[in-house]
């Protein structure tokens, strides 16, 4: 498809995204951006290639006017967005001239300048305390003023899907006022968000009947239909969309500009992006999560990192076949990606999925998938999970695949059979905590490991601020000297969960130990009814995992590989 404007319309202005993430994403109860956070969103909404940037509302908020000023001043250079400034109309009663709000609009410089306005006959008499004829020489007085100094005025009509329910020709006659004032088009606005897709639709698609005037949709989340809304709107004519970053935005929030651009372009081939920047999405929606200091949510639409992770073992045997059988679009489009999770959920095609993902093949070997399913399921069952712990179900895997090849994999030993484990470069004789309470108020503990490593018996102590930290101390006291790599491991993070729940056993804890080196992340598990002995399986997997990869895959040749 070519990326003319859509539905055959000529010009390039013939549909916006117009994005109100520094505006009404910035009304979000926990965002507070600085003005150098709003320069950097703004810059990263350019470079996705949003047709408008609603910077926020100068003269309202000192920090919003600051931002105008710094963009106007040359600290933002947009190559694709157009600068938008958002502000009230005139007081009612007041000479537009007077009026210092609107002055500010015009001393922000920015090019459009979006008004809001009530378009509510209640609102208007109740909320602004005025009559519809002075609200709408509140808004044609201020449109005129802003457009006979050189800018393109939107129109945000306020309230106006209940407004319109409620007393159709006045909200017609607040639409009316902005447009033949000079408004480029008026936005109708759901704004405390309580419409269905399907009634909204009839009211956009009759304004639009009724008036010929350019629509743009503008729509709260309260019902957790902002995205279904705008969609609606636009097939029944919107051709100007209001969004923010991730859905931020007052109360609920707004219609997540990632969804309603995913939905625009691969949906309704609505280009609406400059070529190839589609693939952007996932990383934009990550970046101005960072920026927001919120964490992304793992489970949104197109964007999400869970987005296209399949669980169940039945998605994955047809995923196998083709992967188009299971996704709705392929995630590389919108710059994500399918993954395959193991859990006890899985069959035999979800184990071969992820075996490929991690770069083992196992098609040679249908009973080491058997027993890595079995021995899955088994480890699930009694706690463990291995869909956030791949370093743990890669030892798994590998593990099968030494005994389905008639390795030895030391099933007698505790260190082998529990949990994933294959591939440590030692043994485990024993260790002993302690927990020492001082005099002077410390409490440290002390851990004593004895190990075996190339035939050789070790024993090294350590001391730390708790018992994992202490044994994570004493097994590299004892490795590190024979297996100096070993010191490359940097532990990153460490979780732990009580599982009251698990079949068959009391309330167990579960430990997932995050490892780094120089070119991976990597994490493990391990599980059992006592804290220090669940860490130590997922902090013995952290090290084998290391030991795996750099013996390298296939060529290993390690302790119960055969
Ligand atoms: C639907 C939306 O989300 S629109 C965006 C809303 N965003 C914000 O409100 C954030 C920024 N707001 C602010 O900083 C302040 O509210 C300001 C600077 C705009 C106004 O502050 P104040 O002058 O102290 O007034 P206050 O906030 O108490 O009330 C708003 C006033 O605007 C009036 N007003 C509301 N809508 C409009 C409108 N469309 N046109 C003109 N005046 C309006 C109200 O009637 C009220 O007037 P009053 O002071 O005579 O009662
Ligand atoms: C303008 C706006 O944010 C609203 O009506 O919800």
């Amino acid at each position: 498809m070519t990326r003319t404007s859509p539905a055959g319309t000529p010009s390039a202005d013939a549909f916006h995204v117009y994005d109100t993430t520094l505006r009404d994403g910035a009304q979000r109860e926990g965002i507070s951006y600085s003005v150098s956070d709003k320069l950097a969103v703004a810059s990263t909404l350019d470079a996705l290639g949003v047709g408008f940037i609603e910077g926020g509302w100068p003269g309202a908020l000192p920090k919003d006017t600051e931002f105008f000023q710094r963009a106007a001043e040359g600290e933002l250079e947009l190559r694709h967005s157009v600068l938008t400034a958002f502000g009230s109309t005139r007081r009612p009663g007041a000479s537009v001239r007077e009026d210092a709000q609107v002055a500010a609009l015009l001393e922000s410089r920015a090019p459009v300048v979006t008004l809001v306005a009530k378009s509510d006959s209640r609102h208007i008499e109740h909320a602004l305390r005025t009559d519809v004829a002075e609200n709408c020489a509140m808004v044609a007085d201020t449109v005129r003023h802003l457009v006979e100094h050189g800018r393109r005025v939107f129109l945000d009509a306020e309230h106006f899907f209940d407004g319109y329910a409620h007393d159709p020709d006045t909200a017609l006659r607040v639409l009316e006022s902005a447009v033949h004032a000079g408004a480029d088009l008026v936005c109708l606005c759901d704004t405390n968000g309580g419409q269905l897709p399907t009634g909204l639709a009839r009211t956009v698609e009759e304004v639009v009947r009724r008036t010929g005037f350019r629509v743009g949709i503008h729509c709260q989340d309260d019902t957790g239909c902002a995205v279904a809304n705008t969609l609606a709107a636009v097939q029944a004519g919107a051709s100007h969309v209001q969004c923010t970053a991730n859905g931020y935005g007052e109360r609920a929030g707004n219609a997540d500009l990632f969804s309603v651009i995913g939905n625009l372009e691969t949906k309704l081939d609505i280009p609406v992006l400059p070529e190839g920047n589609l693939a952007e999405l996932s990383r934009v929606s990550h970046a101005l999560a960072e920026i927001a200091n919120l964490a992304p949510d793992t489970h949104q639409a197109y964007v999400g990192t869970s987005t296209f992770a399949h669980k169940a073992g039945l998605h994955a045997s047809a995923i196998k076949v083709d992967p188009e059988l299971y996704n709705h679009i392929d995630p590389e489009r919108v710059g994500n990606g399918m993954r395959v999770l193991v859990t006890e959920m899985a069959g035999r095609a979800s184990l071969e999925l992820k075996a490929a993902e991690l770069g083992l093949d196992l098609s040679g070997s249908p009973d080491a998938v058997t027993g890595a399913v079995r021995r899955v399921k088994e480890l699930e069952a009694h706690g463990w999970s291995f869909e956030g712990a791949d370093a743990s179900l890669e030892l798994l895997l590998r593990r099968e695949l030494a005994i389905a090849g008639g390795g030895d994999v030391r099933e007698g030993k505790p260190e082998t059979s529990v949990g994933a484990s294959f591939g440590a470069p030692f043994e485990l004789e024993s260790y002993r905590v302690s927990l020492d309470h001082r005099p002077d108020g410390q409490v440290v503990s002390e851990v004593t490991v004895k190990l075996h490593v190339d035939g050789e018996r070790v024993i090294a102590t350590a001391e730390g601020n708790g018992p994992v930290n202490a044994l994570d101390a004493a097994l590299r006291a004892g490795l590190v000297p024979r297996l100096p790599w070993l010191d490359e491991v940097e532990l990153v993070d460490y979780k732990v969960r009580i599982l009251t729940d698990t079949s068959g056993t009391d309330a167990v804890t579960r430990v997932l130990v995050e490892s780094r080196d120089d070119s991976l992340e990597w994490t493990t598990v391990g599980v059992h009814g006592n804290i220090v002995e669940a860490s130590w399986y997922a902090l013995r997997d952290a090290f084998a995992h290391k030991a795996i990869r750099r013996a390298g895959i296939g060529e290993v040749s390690l302790p119960g590989s055969g």
